[in-house]
């Protein structure tokens, strides 16, 4: 019996189905991808791209878009610090309790301060949180601006949106850097071949 938060007298259920077996089942290892970067740095192309290329290839993924969260799961939540750690948090443990399903998670989210990002890793122990850095130029973001968000905050008409009047704390310590080469981003296809080949090189997508 235990107490956690504001649950007391709470007791943990076993599954009779393990997360090993499932991953047998799957003939794969599980594991979340977490992408962070600035709003147009490319996550959901990447988070999209990676997903096809997995489903192609015989692997299992699910992607969690900030972006579609926070229209259910997060639409109580806004901008604000506090706000984007508790969507953060949700998230980390949403993206556990697929893995712990078995399934390669692809977490696509803006997460810009580090600490919230460290958490989500701390909530994965075995080292199977993948974080994903979009390194794009606040410039090439804002040329994009598919939006028109970057327009508005430019003009004050959002306020705290992150690069331009909140902050994005870059990672220290993530597994893959994706960025330009020459000046010239990597396509989609590339991108997710960056992912894939690392996942491949860990084991996370063998046949077993
Ligand atoms: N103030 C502010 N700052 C940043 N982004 C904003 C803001 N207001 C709205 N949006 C839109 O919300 C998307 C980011 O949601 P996230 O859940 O990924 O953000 S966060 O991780 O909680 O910071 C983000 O989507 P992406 O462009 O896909 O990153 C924006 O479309
Ligand atoms: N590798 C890429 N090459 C060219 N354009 C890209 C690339 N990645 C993203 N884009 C374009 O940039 C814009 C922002 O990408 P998006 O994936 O929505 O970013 P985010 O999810 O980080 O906000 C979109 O119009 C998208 O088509």
């Amino acid at each position: 019996m235990s107490t956690v938060g504001n649950s007391t007298n709470i007791f943990w259920q076993e599954s009779p189905v393990g997360k090993l077996e499932r991953q047998k089942l799957l003939h794969q290892k599980s594991c979340v991808v977490w992408i962070t970067g600035l709003s147009g740095s490319g996550k959901s192309t990447l988070a999209c791209s990676l997903s096809r290329e997995l489903f192609t290839r015989g692997n299992l993924s699910y992607v969690l878009d900030g972006d579609n969260l926070r229209h259910g799961l997060n639409q109580d939540l806004g901008f604000k610090a506090e706000d984007r750690t508790e969507n953060i948090r949700r998230v980390g443990e949403v993206a556990k309790l697929f893995a712990d399903a078995g399934l390669i998670c692809i977490a696509s989210l803006i997460s810009p301060y580090r600490k919230d990002r460290d958490s989500c890793r701390a909530m994965l122990p075995d080292a199977n949180f993948i974080e994903v850095f979009m390194n794009m130029p606040l410039t090439l973001c804002e040329e994009r601006d598919p939006k028109g968000l970057y327009k508005l905050a430019r003009a004050g008409k959002i306020k705290g949106f992150t690069g331009i009047d909140d902050p994005y704390e870059p990672p220290l310590n993530c597994e893959i850097e994706i960025k330009q080469k020459a000046g010239v981003c990597p396509t989609p296809g590339a991108m997710a071949g960056e992912v894939v080949t690392y996942l491949e090189e860990k084991g996370y997508l063998q046949h077993q």
